[in-house]
Order: C-alpha cells, then sequence, then structure tokens
C-alpha cells in the first residue's frame, strides 16, 4: 500500500489545539474545531460531482426523498453532536476501550434523531453518524490523554473502541432488525460495524493515501476526493449497495469502479462522460453507494485532523 504522506503532528508541535488537560487546555475549542472539520468533510462529500448514485450537485442519485440542501440540513443539525462525541471521549478517557461504546451509543443516538428531525425522517448521515461517532470519540480521548493524534493513533483506537462489535452484534441469535444484520447473515458483509472493527483500514490503507498522493501532486481538491472516491467504490463492501442491489449489485458497482481504474480512473481521456454514464447506470439499477460516501468524508478528515490540530479549525468554505 503506498505509505502515508500527511505530517505527524505531536503533542510536542504545541499547536492550540493539540496540548491536552494536563496543560490545562480546555476541551470545548477542540470539540468545536473537530465539529467544524467533519461538518466541512460532510458537506464537500456531497458537493463532490458526479458520484455514481449519489446526491450530488449534479441529481439526487437513486434517492427520492433527498437532496443537497437535506444533506446541508443534516450536516448543521449534527454539529453540537459531533462536538458532544469529543468532549464525551475526552471525559472517559481513563475508561478501558471496550467500555466506550456503551457510552458513546446515547450521544449515536441522539444525533440520529436530530438528523430526522432536521431531514423530515430521512437517513441522510446515520452511516456517518456512527463511523464520526467512533471517530470523534478516539480523538477527544487521545487528546485527554495527551497521545499523538494523527490518522494512524485515530484509526488504532478506533479499532479497540470497535473490538468484538461484529461478533457481538451481527453474529447474535435473533431476528435481524436492519440491512446491515440481514446482509451479514445472508453474504457475511459486516459494513459500517466491519470497516469500524478494522481501524477504517478500507480508509486508511486505499483511499487516504491516494487522496494525499493526489494533493501532494498538486491535483484540486475535487479531483483528490474524485480518486479516493473511486477507489473506496472499488475496494469497499457497502452494504448500502448490497441492500438495493443484492449481491449482484455491489459486484456490479465495484466492477465498474476497477475498469474505471484501469482506464486511468481520473486521467482517463473521457473521465467525465464514463462517470455520468455510470451515475446513469446506477439510477436506473437503484444503486447508491452510500457507505462509499461515508468513508469518503472519513478520508478528508483524517486528512485535515493534523491541521485543523495545529492551525484550529477549517475556514467554512459553505
Ligand atoms: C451501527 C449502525 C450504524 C449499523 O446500522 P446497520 O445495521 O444498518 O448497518 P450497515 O452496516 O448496513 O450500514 C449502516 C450505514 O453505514 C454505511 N455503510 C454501509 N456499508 C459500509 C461499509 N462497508 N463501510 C462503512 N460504512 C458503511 C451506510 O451509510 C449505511 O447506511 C446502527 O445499527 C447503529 O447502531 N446506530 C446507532 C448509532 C450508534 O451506534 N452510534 C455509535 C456512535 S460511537
Ligand atoms: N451523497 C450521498 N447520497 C446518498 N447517500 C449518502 C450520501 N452520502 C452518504 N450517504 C449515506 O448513505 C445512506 C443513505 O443510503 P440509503 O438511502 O440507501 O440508506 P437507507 O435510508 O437505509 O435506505 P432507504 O433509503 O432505501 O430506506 C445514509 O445513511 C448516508 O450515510
Amino acid at each position: 500500500m503506498p505509505g502515508r504522506l500527511a505530517p505527524s503532528i505531536r503533542p510536542r508541535d504545541a499547536g492550540p489545539l493539540l496540548r491536552g488537560p494536563h496543560s490545562g487546555a480546555a476541551v470545548a475549542p477542540l470539540a468545536a474545531a473537530l465539529a467544524d472539520l467533519v461538518v466541512d468533510a460532510l458537506l464537500r462529500e456531497v458537493m463532490l460531482t458526479p458520484k455514481p448514485g449519489l446526491v450530488d450537485r449534479r441529481n439526487t442519485g437513486s434517492h427520492r426523498d433527498m437532496d443537497v440542501a437535506t444533506f446541508e440540513a443534516s450536516a448543521a443539525a449534527l454539529r453540537p453532536g459531533f462536538a458532544g462525541f469529543v468532549t464525551l471521549g475526552a471525559g472517559i478517557a481513563p475508561l478501558p476501550p471496550e467500555a466506550v461504546l456503551e457510552c458513546a451509543r446515547p450521544v449515536g443516538l441522539a444525533c440520529e434523531r436530530a438528523m430526522l428531525a432536521a431531514t423530515g425522517g430521512v437517513n441522510t448521515h446515520k452511516g456517518s453518524i456512527f463511523a464520526f461517532g467512533l471517530l470523534l470519540t478516539a480523538v477527544g480521548r487521545l487528546w485527554a490523554a495527551g497521545l499523538p493524534v494523527d490518522a494512524d493513533a485515530v484509526c488504532d483506537e478506533v479499532a479497540r473502541i470497535a473490538a468484538g462489535l461484529v461478533a457481538r452484534e451481527l453474529r447474535r441469535p435473533g431476528e435481524p432488525r436492519t440491512a446491515g444484520e440481514r446482509l451479514f447473515r445472508r453474504h457475511g458483509l459486516t459494513g459500517a460495524r466491519g470497516e469500524a472493527e478494522s481501524g477504517f483500514a478500507t480508509v486508511r490503507y486505499r483511499a487516504l493515501p491516494v487522496l494525499e498522493r493526489a494533493l501532494a501532486e498538486g491535483r484540486d481538491t475535487d479531483t483528490a476526493l474524485a480518486a479516493a472516491f473511486l477507489h473506496l467504490l472499488a475496494h469497499n463492501a457497502d452494504t448500502n449497495l448490497a441492500a438495493r442491489g443484492g449481491i449482484g449489485g455491489l459486484g456490479f458497482a465495484r466492477a465498474a469502479a476497477v475498469r474505471l481504474l484501469q482506464a486511468g480512473g481520473v486521467d482517463a481521456a473521457d473521465y467525465a462522460a464514463r462517470l455520468c454514464a455510470l451515475d446513469d447506470a446506477f439510477i436506473a439499477r437503484n444503486l447508491s453507494p452510500g457507505g462509499s460516501a461515508d468513508l469518503l468524508a472519513v478520508a478528508w478528515t483524517l486528512h485535515r485532523l493534523p491541521f485543523v490540530l495545529r492551525d484550529g479549525p477549517p475556514a467554512r468554505t459553505w
């Protein structure tokens, strides 16, 4: 796997947000800055255009119940909850990792309620709430413990927090209650839980190196995000795709992404036309790679994390 390129910024770098409580710094500025970062990541994701089957500025993809404005309203409603995860993590830093999920789940459920209230009952960010709940709680814990806070450290802490989640929630007896649980029973897909338990391995070893290499080569942000998204689409076992199109739908989407990557990806001669044609093909099949969209926002957040910790919150570009 290509190596990571972002700087690994450690407490000694003494950025305004980096010093933990041992220096008396309060967690609130950190929580606010990271909530801004995640909202920025969610809005960059939905604005990235075109994305096959997903809501973007070209169309609403395979969705009739949500558009860009729905995602903007949802992201704004989630900002307090995202800050709450960081504050929670800092407050429970002494707890062992296996005790964290139980503390975080009520915050996650409150976020889901805030999302549904802001969207009129539409699921815009359920997967993102789960992923970022883990990520932000992990950051709060590392920061409070005065430990290094970079992409690798955060992913390792997420893996520790989510350890055993698949066995506990997907292998349990009884009727499946969600698409994710049904897909595990039928096809062994572990979805958001498996990705979390792996420490966001698909992001860490696939999307993030592609994103950072493209940026280091001078590509603009949207091109770098598009390149990372293509790798996610090719490699991520996205249960949204399988829930909508069956295992065949997931295979169709991944094979199409692999073909586009083999043709040069974002540098393919007819890239834009091919991506729009793929968008139309996904819509015709009611396919939506929502999980990969969530992970794209996670990749952006992990990439920007060291910079936000050192330089403060991102400019609100929306
Ligand atoms: C854990 C949750 C999200 C699992 O939901 P579900 O059973 O539907 O799982 P499933 O894996 O199918 O997908 C949930 C969502 O995750 C995203 N997703 C799907 N596949 C993937 C994947 N491979 N990788 C990452 N995200 C994915 C999609 O957006 C999807 O809508 C949910 O059951 C839950 O517990 N929500 C409560 C909030 C919570 O737990 N918060 C914790 C904060 S730490
Ligand atoms: N730009 C995007 N467009 C659509 N979905 C996205 C986007 N970004 C992220 N997602 C993710 O995809 C999920 C929505 O996908 P989907 O609508 O298939 O899920 P669902 O609501 O469980 O299914 P259904 O709408 O069929 O009930 C959201 O939970 C969100 O996490």
